[in-house]
């Protein structure tokens, strides 16, 4: 097995394949999903001046000297509430009740609020503060002009953006639909959490950490299965598995041992092996094939190489499916300890970022491909590149942080 590097392996893995057509779909559906197309403001926000408090719609200079021991003292004309729109406009001598979020009357440019005023019983308020023009209101446009760009194609809709649109009077959003995942775990040794095992055999879970990576990637995990380490059994569950999926995980079986007999049954199949084998650890005999129209990606079953190689490519293609691509984070920090490694590979290690007088600094956490429990807690991946072997202690390197990443439209 020939080893591609990461970087060349990403790009042939994203060029196989391409987004899903964007369809309108409801806004709380489109919730997770990803903005097909660019949006602008169809409204202005607010759409009119409106009062920020409950209180008293005023001519600002007409508060001018105000205090609680010389009020100033106006005709109540009006009362104005949220979605009514002001009876009369205000004359000079004249102050209308209003109530946050109503539209402000004509000729009032300020709002005294309640607790700065007293009603009088006789049609008349006394107001005891001066307030400057524009106090406690929203100015309609102050958030946003009618025609601003908000969104680029590629954001994601987020609850706040979710807000957003709803504001602007949206009823849906264009987006692309959820890829439709299915994931097979492999391996005679596998036994099911719930049942007795015996201590040689192993508790299958890669089918749950699987199934939640690619949710957070935004897929809709249609279907989960398990096959023994045979290829009759391979085959069928692979043909079963992805007849309704965009995307099929497989996991385990995708090394060299006699057992390892994933790939051999996806090739019977006829699948076309975009990638096979990736100059990555862990997570080196990953694999991704085209099988029809789904692609197929081969995740190795050690469950810490299962995460790293889901993460560096079926992550991506999830995402490119739907239109879009990831900008981690990412940064420059020393290492807390030395590392060897094998030269030729890049190594992606769980890791934690802490700052001291200054200066970012990266803990690796304990690495093995068998092991489950580095990544819990992990803040990202410190980069170890291919070209080099030994790392000293305060060696800089670069770790990608998995926290707010940034989604951008990605090439057809
Ligand atoms: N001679 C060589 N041996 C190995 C090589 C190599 O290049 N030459 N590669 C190693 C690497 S790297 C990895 S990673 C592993 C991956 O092998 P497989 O994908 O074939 O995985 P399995 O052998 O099926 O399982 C490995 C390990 O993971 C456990 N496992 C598998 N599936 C699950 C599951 N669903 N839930 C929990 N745990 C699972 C399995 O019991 C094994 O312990 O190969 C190296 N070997
Ligand atoms: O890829 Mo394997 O995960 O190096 O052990």
């Amino acid at each position: 097995m020939s080893l591609t590097s990461l970087a060349t392996a990403r790009q042939a893995v994203l060029d196989a394949v391409c987004p899903a057509p964007a369809e309108a779909v409801p806004l709380l559906h489109a919730h997770g999903r990803f903005l097909a197309t660019a949006v602008s403001a169809t409204r202005a926000l607010p759409g009119c001046d409106n009062s920020a408090m409950d209180g008293w719609a005023v001519r600002a200079g007409e508060t001018r000297g105000a205090t609680r021991s010389h009020p100033v003292r106006l005709r109540v004309v009006d009362t104005v509430y949220a979605g009514a729109l002001p009876s009369c406009p205000l004359q000079p001598g004249e102050a209308a009740r209003i109530f946050t979020g109503a539209p402000l009357p004509l000729g009032a440019d300020a709002v005294v609020r309640q607790e700065a005023a007293r009603a009088e019983d006789t049609g008349h308020v006394s107001l005891f503060i001066t307030v400057p023009p524009g106090h406690d209101v929203r100015r309609a446009g102050e958030e946003v002009l009618e025609g601003t760009p908000l969104f680029a194609a590629g954001q994601r809709v987020e609850p706040a953006v979710l807000g957003v649109l709803a504001s602007l009077g949206m009823p849906t959003a264009l987006v692309r639909p959820a890829p439709r995942v299915a994931v097979l775990a492999t391996g005679d040794e596998l036994v099911s959490p719930g049942e007795p095992a015996q201590p040689h055999q192993v508790y299958e879970s890669n089918l749950l950490l699987v199934a939640a990576l690619a949710r957070e990637a935004g897929a809709e995990v249609i279907s989960t299965g398990r096959a023994r380490d045979d290829c009759p059994a391979l085959r069928a569950a692979v043909t079963r598995l992805a007849s309704q999926a965009d995307v099929l995980v497989t996991t385990g079986g995708a090394s060299v041992g006699d057992k390892d007999r994933v790939k051999s049954a996806l090739t019977e199949l006829g699948a076309r092996f975009v990638v096979d084998g990736v100059a990555l650890k862990p997570g080196k005999p990953v694999a991704v094939a085209r099988l029809g129209d789904t692609a197929v990606i081969v995740l190795p079953g050690n469950p810490g190489a299962a995460t790293v190689a889901w993460d560096q490519l079926g992550r991506p293609v999830l995402l490119k499916l739907q239109g879009v691509r990831e900008e981690r984070r990412r940064l420059r920090a020393r290492l807390t300890e030395g590392r060897h490694k094998q030269a030729g590979l890049t190594y992606l290690i769980s890791a934690q970022v802490e700052h001291r007088a200054g200066d970012a600094w990266v803990r690796l956490r304990p690495q093995g491909a068998g092991q489950i429990l580095q990544n819990v807690g992990a803040e990202g991946y410190a980069v170890l590149p291919p070209g080099r072997a030994d790392f000293a202690e305060g060696d800089e390197v670069e770790v990608e942080l998995f926290d707010r990443p940034r989604y951008v439209a990605a090439s057809p």
